[in-house]
């Protein structure tokens, strides 16, 4: 907890059109442009700038990915620069589904980090075990894995936020305990300090997701290592604004 902000992320997945986000924008502007957490939505690139040219400034915007260069032959991907063009400063990086239906592997998310921090992009790289991994006991193993490939590629980590999501909580209606989030939250602080240091083991943002909701947000946010919620299917609804209010 401490000086921690509580920080709520929305991640819209490859969901809504213009109909839809104009539901959405206007539940946020009205309920999530708060003082005592950091919200953060990410729609799908092709609504970047509609989306930050009609909320509220205090909500950030995010994309959900990015490619590792400026620019060039690199066909339906975009660039940090374009993300910082149309006004948003996030982008999500490494996330499961990404990892896992587009088969994205941990240097590559590692040198997607280094290029966005480059470029002036604050992240959120997310880890997290399959369940048979975290079956097989391996689950540490498995995030620090992730965790190295990702460490290894920032200097800056004050433009970070970790989100750990377990592959097997994603959209499945299972949602982590607060004790199960909790203890990894403590295991990732842990390896911080053994393998970057002190201050950002302390200082670190680290998000918890994995089929978050308007009841169970509560439970989640007492645990003092988890520092807010990457939020996806719940973050469609009105009930996100229950979410962003769930510690304050
Ligand atoms: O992947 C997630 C957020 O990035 C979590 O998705 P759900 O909240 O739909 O389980």
């Amino acid at each position: 907890m401490g000086d921690r902000k509580f920080f709520i992320g929305g991640n819209w997945k490859m969901n809504g059109n213009k109909k839809a986000i104009d539901d959405i924008i206007a539940f946020l502007n009205e309920g999530a442009a708060v003082d005592h957490t950091e919200v953060v939505v990410a729609p799908p690139a092709v609504y970047l700038d509609y989306v930050r040219s009609r909320l509220n400034a205090k909500i950030g915007v995010s994309a959900q990915n990015c490619y590792k260069v400026a620019s060039g032959a690199f066909t339906g991907d975009i660039s940090p620069a374009m993300i910082k063009d149309n006004n948003c400063s996030w982008v999500i990086l490494g996330h499961s589904e990404r990892r896992h239906v587009f088969g994205e592997c941990d240097k590559l998310i590692g040198e997607k980090c280094a290029f966005a921090l480059q470029e002036g992009l604050k992240i959120i790289p997310c880890i997290g075990e399959k369940l048979e991994e975290r079956e097989a006991g391996k689950t540490n193993e498995v995030l620090f894995r992730q965790m190295k490939a990702i460490a290894d590629n920032v200097k800056d980590w004050s433009s970070v936020v970790l989100a750990y999501e377990p592959v097997w909580a994603i959209g499945t209606n299972k949602t982590a305990s607060p004790e199960q989030a909790q203890e990894v939250h403590t295991d990732l602080r842990k390896w911080l300090a053994q393998n970057v240091n002190a201050e950002v083991a302390k200082n670190l943002r680290i998000l918890y997701g994995g089929s978050v909701n308007a009841g169970n947000c509560k439970e989640l946010a007492k645990k003092p290592d988890i520092d807010g919620f990457l939020v996806g299917g719940a973050s469609l609804k009105k009930d996100f604004i229950t979410i962003v209010n769930a510690r304050q």
